[in-house]
């Protein structure tokens, strides 16, 4: 008998191996093995097929070992995984890699899964008292730790102690601990422990819905009974997330698992102290964050017989095993951080848990104030039930926008630092009202760029076509593309007369110069460079929620989700290269993140005050904003989509080749268009030179498909193949690295 498995490695297709007898009775589909495979030892595979079908041309191998009394692997992860591999043009084996943590696929140079133990301690069953007063003799230390622990253990009632314990007993010291262990009076064992969080108790049950949320729920359990996928279009702080919180309710009493999907992890702190408030230890939590011998048992427990029912997570999290899945709600859905860049498979999370539901026989919630543009089309065309919820919880009124245009104010000289005159004194305000400020500057680091004041020098990445980020803090030069690191020059290594300046304003000179113009305030600042650490998201979601930092700096991580009572003013500190960036998108993420981020205001008791600092302000899409007009933006944005076929209209894919050598990639990209022109025509863009056309010393261009619904996604998948093949097939051009990107963003 042989076995088809997928191995985790880059490559197309399955590999067969043979089955030793013994193992035959034991093995089937979702089961891992380790199997040979190349130069390294072995790799562990996942088994999909078992069959008779012995492999021609080739010695087919054998298994070497099956690692598993049960799949690990269930039938419907499978199928989801074949559907990725399919649909996002993927490697199988870069799904199996995506989706299982490491520790569950050990081979010769990465360690599997290691138990948790602890050593515990317990009294020799084999000595009675008396031999063990005789042992003791007259170590009096030993006899009072002795007692001290045999007290430990009738008030627990348990066998034996931990060594953590012990030291906490008074009459411990490493001396008298050893002496009873070197008298075997003591034992030492390992005991296996839990990673996954003790049980915590629910503290409250749901807070009763207003009667617009009740009806919005209402209609949300309506539309499910003729619509798999419904979007909640809800005001930010309209009360989204306690509407969530009811509809788990219900399904938890119909024994359902509840998949809650978070875009970034940042938004998860906020969220599980909400959640774990009403279900307590129901909930698990996954992401990157988690290390991989926690999400590996995490695993364990949703294979179990004790599974979680509610798991709140990022993207990853769409992988893990459920075996009665009820419903997935994709918060804050336009994001679009749900869609994996790199590395492979580029996949949607929020397009591929709705397919997870429909194969797992689920619903799909998606939530957002400010809907992707597809979604909101698909609800218009009643693929998706729509349920809208206008008003902020409470009846706050939505916060108010207006808009300082900051190239004015410095013509008339009113713009004395980095804030306008107006957005200064709102913040003065909220201080002297003991309230907070959030400052949103979508670029981190200290200046985007260094110049020589002399000859204009500005450095570069040695690897990429960028130029570099000044790090104040770090004091270098970073490549927000390699993140290659560069020490800063003294002087313009060019001239070797000029003086170095550095141009614009990120996350980092903002928190500096904030700090300084209001020195009585905390000032802290979140974004990726302040958020390394293990807690640090936690540590300044906490601090500011209760009012330790009174201004908070950030990048589009403080933009949405996150919810604080006491914020009235929110800044948003220039937005132009943002909207005047080259992408059919850009309006779209401008008017969702300056929503979003003007949503953090005013979300308890008064309004908020939100102010954009632009030197454009006659762009149209401020009016949207300022209106609180989604659909008119909506309506906007759908003719230009439709005039330019663009999504929804068409799928986008986009091919990226890189070669060390820019001459064949040049030609390999010309290649692979005109084969794609035989059959796509003018549905085939480039090749393009893109913006940033070197990234870690490999030369890009990129070939873009505009397809519309007249190929299936089996065919466009075909050609591209055969194309991606041909290529293979030119001596001179194999080498060339080709990368899809379906459903592009
Ligand atoms: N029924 C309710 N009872 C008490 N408090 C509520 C209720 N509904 C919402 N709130 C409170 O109102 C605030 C805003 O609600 P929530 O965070 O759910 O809004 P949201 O729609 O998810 O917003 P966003 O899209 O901006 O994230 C929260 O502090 C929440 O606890
Ligand atoms: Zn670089």
């Amino acid at each position: 008998m042989y076995a088809d498995v997928i191995l985790p490695l880059p490559l197309s297709g399955l590999f067969t191996y043979a089955i030793p007898a013994e193992m035959q009775h034991k093995i089937g589909r979702g089961f891992r093995v380790t199997v040979p495979f190349g130069r390294r030892k072995y790799y562990t595979a996942i088994v999909t097929k078992i069959h008779r079908q012995s492999p021609e041309n080739f010695t087919v191998k054998e298994i070497q070992s099956l690692l598993d009394s049960t799949p690990v692997v269930t039938e419907q992860q499978l199928e989801l995984w074949e559907w990725i591999s399919f649909y996002y043009l993927s490697a199988q084996g870069d799904v199996f890699k995506a989706a299982l943590p490491s520790p569950m696929m050990p081979a010769d140079l990465q360690p599997g899964f290691i138990p948790k133990s602890e050593t515990h301690l317990r009294i020799n069953p084999t000595l009675d008292d008396i031999a063990i007063s005789a042992s003791i003799g007259k170590a009096r230390k030993q006899q009072l730790l002795l007692d001290e622990i045999m007290w430990f253990l009738t008030e627990t009632g348990r066998e034996s102690i931990s060594k953590r314990e012990v030291k906490e007993l008074t009459g411990y010291s490493p001396a008298v601990l050893n002496g009873l262990l070197r008298k075997e009076i003591l034992h030492l064992f390992s005991v296996g422990r839990s990673r996954l969080h003790p049980k915590t108790a629910p503290t409250r049950t749901p807070y009763p819905l207003s009667e617009e949320q009740q009806k919005a729920l209402d209609t949300i359990q309506s539309s499910f009974s003729d619509k798999q996928t419904v979007l909640l279009h809800g005001a930010t702080s309209s009360g989204k997330t306690e509407i969530y919180i009811h509809l788990i309710h219900q399904l938890l009493t119909e024994g359902k698992q509840i998949l809650y999907l978070l875009p970034e992890i940042a938004l998860t702190t906020q969220l599980t102290q909400r959640l774990q408030a009403v279900f307590g230890d129901k909930i698990g939590i996954y992401h990157s964050g988690i290390d991989d011998q926690e999400r590996t048992e995490i695993w364990q427990k949703m294979l179990s017989e004790t599974p979680y029912e509610i798991i709140l997570g990022v993207r990853s999290s769409l992988f893990l095993p459920f075996r009665r899945l009820g419903l997935v709600i994709v918060d804050e859905e336009h994001e679009t951080s749900y869609k994996q860049q790199e590395p492979s498979p580029r996949y949607h999370a929020r397009d591929t848990a709705i397919m997870l539901a429909h194969m797992s026989g689920a619903k799909t919630l998606l939530g957002s104030a400010t809907p992707a543009i597809e979604s909101y089309y698909n609800a218009q065309t009643g693929k998706y039930g729509l349920v809208t919820l206008n008003k902020r919880f409470g009846n706050i009124e939505a916060p108010l926008v207006s808009l300082q245009n900051t190239k004015d104010l410095r013509r008339r000289k009113k713009m004395k630092n980095l804030l306008a005159p107006v957005l200064m004194d709102e913040i003065n305000k909220a201080l002297e009202n003991g309230e907070q400020a959030i400052l949103f500057r979508n670029r981190r680091g200290f200046a985007p760029m260094v110049e020589c004041k002399s000859c204009a020098w500005t450095p570069k990445c040695n690897h990429c076509d960028v130029t570099l980020t000044y790090h104040k803090k770090a004091n270098s030069l970073i490549c927000h593309y390699c993140n290659t690191s560069y020490p800063l020059p003294s002087g313009c290594p060019s001239c070797h007369e000029g003086e170095l300046k550095s141009l614009g304003t990120g996350t980092e000179r903002l928190e500096e110069e904030v700090a300084q113009l209001f020195p009585d305030a905390v000032v802290a600042r979140m974004d990726s460079d302040t958020t390394r650490g293990k807690d640090s998201f936690e540590r300044i979601i906490n601090d500011f929620q209760e009012n330790r930092i009174q201004i908070l700096v950030g990048t589009q991580m403080i933009s949405k989700g996150l919810d604080f009572g006491n914020v009235r003013v929110v800044g948003i500190v220039a937005t132009d290269s943002m909207l005047n960036y080259p992408d059919f998108r850009s309006h779209e993420r401008g008017f969702q993140l300056i929503t979003q981020a003007a949503g953090r205001a005013g979300r308890r008791d008064k309004q908020g005050v939100v102010i954009i600092q632009t030197v454009d302000p006659q762009q149209p899409i401020y009016r949207f904003i300022i209106r609180n007009d989604y659909e008119s933006f909506y309506q906007s944005q759908i003719t230009e989509r439709k005039l330019f076929k663009y999504p929804p209209f068409t799928r986008l894919i986009s091919i990226t080749l890189k070669h060390k050598d820019e001459r064949k990639v040049e030609s390999g990209a010309a290649f692979i268009c005109q084969q794609l022109r035989q059959s796509l025509g003018n549905r085939v863009l480039g090749p393009n030179k893109p913006i940033i056309s070197r990234i870690q010393q490999q030369h890009i261009r990129e070939v873009l498909l505009k397809i519309d619904h007249h190929f299936s996604p089996s065919q466009v998948r075909e050609l591209i193949k055969t194309a991606e093949s041909r290529l293979k097939g030119n001596g001179d051009l194999k080498q060339i690295l080709l990368y899809y990107n379906v459903d592009w963003v």
